[in-house]
């Protein structure tokens, strides 16, 4: 996986870019954090990189096959359903027969930390397991395209410091990771960087 970024930039009303255009090429295996004041658009361009908006100037182009899959900031499970369900299920929807998609996903949640806590329903989790089981999730859709919104966002440092070291297992793996984030540690833990400019006449 390739991804281009040519002089992007989006507008939701006419004339208020949103971020200076942004140029770059992002290869598979590595952490990208996007960083910029609250409102600059970070969440947007990762919707512009999964192809969910059409920027409104500029060009995004990929390189390679694979899916993009979207992790939000809040971890999204279902209370009552075990935590293994969560990264079992992907792998069903990938053709997986049941007991191999179960072996798989005990190596995936082991691979983030998870192990102990396969069989706990999603809603006994922690933020922190929470958050980590949601990237497991992701890793379990094989994608080559990982975006992040704001993962450590509602974390304390040490549970932050737990999703940080999993964003680089999924790098390892070969995926392309963006994570929009504010924070400091984050974006330490990450690759490269892009800063979101405001655009001036917009402040
Ligand atoms: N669908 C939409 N229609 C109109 N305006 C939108 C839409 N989506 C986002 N915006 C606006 O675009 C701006 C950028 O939003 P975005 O969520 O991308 O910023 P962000 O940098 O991720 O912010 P934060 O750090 O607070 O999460 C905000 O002013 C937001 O209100």
């Amino acid at each position: 996986m390739r991804l281009t970024l040519n002089e992007v930039t989006h507008e939701f009303s006419p004339g208020r870019a949103l971020f200076r255009p942004v140029t770059g090429t992002f290869v598979a295996g590595e952490t990208v954090a996007l960083m910029g004041p609250s409102g600059a658009g970070k969440s947007t361009l990762l919707a512009i990189m999964g192809g969910l908006v059409v920027p409104s100037g500029g060009s995004v182009a990929r390189d390679g096959e694979g899916r993009a899959c979207w992790v939000t900031q809040n971890p999204h499970g279902v209370s009552a359903r075990l935590a293994r369900d969560h990264v079992v299920l992907p792998l069903l929807a990938r053709g997986s027969s049941r007991r191999e998609a179960e072996v798989r996903s005990d190596r995936i949640l082991d691979e983030f930390g998870l192990s102990d806590i396969g069989d706990q329903p999603f809603s006994t989790l922690s933020g922190g397991q929470a958050q980590r089981l949601m990237l497991a999730r992701g890793v379990a859709a094989n994608p080559a395209l990982l975006l992040v919104d704001e993962p450590t966002a509602q974390l304390d440092q040490e549970t932050a410091a737990e999703v940080e070291h999993s964003l680089q297992r999924l790098a390892d793996r070969g995926i392309l990771v963006f994570v929009a984030t504010h924070s400091a540690s984050t974006q330490a833990a990450c690759q490269r960087g892009v800063h979101l400019e405001r655009v001036s006449s917009n402040v």
